[in-house]
């Protein structure tokens, strides 16, 4: 098994989740989370080193002034990041380190010695994707505008050459899932799907 990191990124909606928790659920000996910096207080029953590392502003600005982050952000006045040190130490148990990012992570983490093997889950169209992020019933109208236009930078990224190793399509969750198994588990016959036209 390699250690490799397993990055995974794709439109908000797509169904990463989904494939990402039950792989993870089926083997869950194989495949684990890196632990995120954050400089939000710990709640009650949250270890230092497991749900988070909490941090203080001030560590967490030299972490990134030191290059240590893969990918960072701020939300509601809390810095959250994932460190290259966190994958590593994912891997120093024997895991692949499974990391669901964003494009300019993915950008960062190519830039780094972790050899990631990079996932793009493509919709099978636009217009599933549409349905999928309505059927969730989670986001405002603006909302799921607002995921619709990164989707479409995320698409171009992924069409890009050299910037994924594999699409999966995500229409029959069954086959997405199985394709996911076998790159995951770095089967070198592992054949991606073509990307679709997603035009529509
Ligand atoms: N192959 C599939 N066919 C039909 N529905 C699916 C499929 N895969 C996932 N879904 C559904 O699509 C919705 C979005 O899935 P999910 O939340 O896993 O997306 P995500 O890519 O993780 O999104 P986010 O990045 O916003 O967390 C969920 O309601 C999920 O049950």
């Amino acid at each position: 098994m390699t250690v490799s990191p397993l990055v995974i990124f794709g439109p908000s909606g797509v169904g990463k989740g989904t494939l990402i928790n039950r792989l993870i659920k089926e083997f869950p000996n194989a495949f684990g989370f890196s632990v995120s910096h954050t400089t939000r207080a710990p709640r009650p029953g949250e270890i230092d080193g497991k749900a988070y590392h909490f941090t203080t502003t001030d560590n967490f600005k030299n972490l990134i002034s030191e290059g240590a982050f893969i990918e960072h952000a701020q939300f509601s006045g809390n810095f959250y990041g994932t460190t290259i040190q966190a994958v590593q130490d994912v891997a120093a148990t024997g895991k692949r380190c499974i990391l669901d990012i964003e494009v300019q992570g993915v950008q960062q983490i190519k830039q780094t010695p972790l050899h990631a093997t990079v996932i793009f889950v493509s919709p099978p169209s636009m217009t599933v994707l549409n349905q999928r992020l309505r059927g969730r019933a989670t986001d405002s109208e603006d909302a799921i505008q607002r995921r619709l236009a990164i989707a479409r930078r995320e698409i171009d990224y992924a069409r890009q050459p050299g910037s994924v190793d594999y699409v999966i399509v995500n229409d029959d969750l069954d086959k997405a899932y199985q394709l996911l198994m076998r790159i995951a588990n770095a089967e070198l016959d592992a054949e991606g799907d073509q990307m679709p036209p997603l035009d529509d």
